[in-house]
């Protein structure tokens, strides 16, 4: 078996602050580096730096907080081609685990128990050149969609897209989430009940409880 190291920003306990399992006790596992540049991102310190870990030091740490539920983030995990063995252990040792990714790389080859959160770059992220749209067929009801939406052209434009990638369809959840500091989630929730939209308005809740910061 050749190298299955990975290098580790930081590993912690809170509670999950996004998505389907939001406020669920989380162990989460950052991995570092990323190959895109969203102008809103909340995550930086991972671009660089981290340590080394093998799969076995991940999994004695994630272990020793006794948790039911992890995420996997970054940084952009999928960068690191051995976070497809760290996501497979992860789910052989019985937990739930899921993987927050940029639709910029290839899902295909994650494990099944692994429930996906693709978020769907939008124009203002300054990265929408980069989705892998061949990622969108591969969906499963389990796997969730996520919009950082930065402004009113964000929101017209994913409410397209949710409609012509029949979104609703592929996927449990379709999640609408205002970028942090850059629009008023009030105005991103009463556009949705205007619209009558069927995707889900969520807040990060780790952000009202302990502020942007690393850790939590
Ligand atoms: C830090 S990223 C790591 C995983 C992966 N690189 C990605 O973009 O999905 C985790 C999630 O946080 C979201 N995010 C980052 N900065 C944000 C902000 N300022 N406001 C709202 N969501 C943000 C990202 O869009 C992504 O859905
Ligand atoms: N509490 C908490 N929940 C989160 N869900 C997704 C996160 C991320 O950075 O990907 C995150 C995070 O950084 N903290
Ligand atoms: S893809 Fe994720 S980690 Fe990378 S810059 Fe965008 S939000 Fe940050
Ligand atoms: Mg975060």
């Amino acid at each position: 078996m050749g190298d299955t190291s990975l290098r580790i920003t930081e590993i912690f306990y809170s509670l999950q602050g996004e998505a389907a399992t939001a406020g669920l006790a989380t162990v989460f596992v950052r991995l570092t580096g990323c190959p895109l540049r969203c102008q809103y991102c909340d995550s930086e310190y991972a671009f660089f730096g981290g340590e080394k870990q093998s799969l076995e030091q991940i999994l004695d740490t994630v272990t020793g907080y006794k948790p039911r539920h992890i995420c996997v983030t970054g940084g952009e995990p999928l960068a690191q081609p051995n976070c497809l063995l760290l996501l497979e252990a992860l789910c052989d040792a019985g937990y739930e685990v899921s993987l927050e990714t940029s639709g910029a790389m290839p899902i295909e080859q994650v494990d099944a128990r692994v429930s996906r959160v693709v978020d769907i770059k939008t124009p203002a992220s300054g990265e929408v050149g980069r989705n892998l749209w061949d990622n969108i067929p591969l969906l499963q009801p389990q796997d969730q969609i996520k919009f950082v939406i930065c402004n009113r052209d964000d929101y017209e434009w994913a409410r397209l897209k949710v409609e012509e990638l029949r979104l609703l369809e592929r996927v449990e959840n379709v999640w609408f989430s205002p970028s942090f500091g850059q629009i008023e989630a009030r105005d991103l929730a009463d556009w949705i009940v205007e619209d009558n939209l069927a995707v889900r308005f969520q807040l990060q809740l780790h952000k009202l409880l302990w502020g942007d910061q690393p850790g939590y």
